[in-house]
């Protein structure tokens, strides 16, 4: 299957990369500097023990000529509109597009353009940024991810899918439950995401400050959002959460944190907004992430 990457950050730079080292048959649809930058220099990939360069396939905006069987959608949430218009051209009868994206109001944005059995459900797993060079930088090891169907989606096409993404050289799992996992991974993110852009400081950090508390009832906030949404996260996997925000020696954050850290723009409302949002609709008492909402929402005001 050819796969289409839209854009070559953070996570579609690693993933892309990792795909094409393996010998897929990878394009990257990016935007005029960074083809430029590309062209010239390559996709490096480097940090947490690794270090390799590919020679990347290219396709700047507007030059889309044909169809592609798969398309990874790895622009942040500020950016999909705008790419959905970019890549719209490649997607035919049969393209699966499986976005990156944290959170789940993209989904509806994507089914809305594309139709749901289009549109496959997706986690992915790593620690990168793109660093001043615009080389991907790991930093962290975590490297892997899953997708599955929604409704409708073809098994045919979904087995191709796997084949392609499987095998690899990262961890691809076919899920049957995507949908929880990608409310699980969006209690993690809005939980840690939210903690540590309000506090300023990673997990540890606030661990050490005497937060872990704090920390523990956002958690839980947001594992009560998904189970009144009808994706209660499971027992164990809620508890490995908690138990992560009592270590003062935890590294762990997020990548809003480290675009709050730059002085980026960051996903807080698609990551935050959206899940107090429904909250309120769902009448879930959920003060905390209001706070971290609320922050993220001047420094967004005031950046
Ligand atoms: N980074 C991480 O560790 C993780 C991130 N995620 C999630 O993955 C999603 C993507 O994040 P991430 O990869 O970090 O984001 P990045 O900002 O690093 O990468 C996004 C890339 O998309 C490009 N882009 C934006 N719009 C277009 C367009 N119209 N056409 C072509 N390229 C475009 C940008 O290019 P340009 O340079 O031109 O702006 C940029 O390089 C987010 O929802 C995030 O929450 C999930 C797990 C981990
Ligand atoms: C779960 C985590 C922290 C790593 O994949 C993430 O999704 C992010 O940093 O955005």
């Amino acid at each position: 299957m050819r796969i289409l990457v839209i854009g070559a950050g953070a996570t579609g730079g690693l993933f892309g990369a990792r795909l094409a080292t393996a010998g897929r048959d990878v394009t990257f649809l990016v935007r005029p500097r960074r083809a430029e930058l590309l062209r010239e220099r390559g996709l490096r990939v480097h940090g947490a023990g690794q270090d390799f360069v590919i020679t990347p396939k290219v396709l700047v905006t507007g030059e889309i000529a044909e169809t592609f069987d798969v398309i990874l959608v790895s622009v942040k949430a500020a950016g999909l509109e705008q790419a959905i218009e970019d890549f719209a051209p490649a997607v035919g009868p049969d393209t699966l597009i499986m976005p990156f994206l944290n959170g789940m109001r993209h989904l509806a944005v994507l089914d809305k353009r594309f139709g749901a059995d289009r549109v496959l459900g997706g986690v992915v797993r790593v620690q990168t940024t793109v660093d001043d060079d615009g080389n991907i930088l790991r930093v962290g090891p975590l490297e892997d991810m899953s997708y599955g169907a929604r409704v409708g989606t073809s098994p045919g096409r979904l087995a191709e899918l796997h084949a392609t993404l499987g095998g690899a050289g990262f961890p691809a799992e076919l899920s049957e439950h995507i949908d929880a996992d990608m409310w699980a991974k969006w209690v993690l993110i809005a939980s840690y995401g939210g903690a540590t852009c309000l506090m300023r400081g990673t997990i540890g950090q606030i661990a050490a400050a005497g937060g872990a508390q704090f920390s523990a009832a956002l958690i839980d906030e947001c594992a009560a959002v998904a189970t009144a949404a009808g994706y209660p996260m499971a027992e164990a996997a809620h508890q490995r959460l908690r138990a992560g925000v009592g270590d003062p020696a935890s590294p762990a954050a997020t990548s809003m944190f480290r675009d709050l850290s730059s002085g980026y723009p960051t996903e807080a409302e698609h990551l935050l907004g959206d899940l107090l949002e429904r909250a309120r609709e769902l009448d879930v008492p959920t003060p905390l992430l209001e706070l971290a909402t609320i922050s993220m929402r001047v420094y967004e005001s005031t950046r």
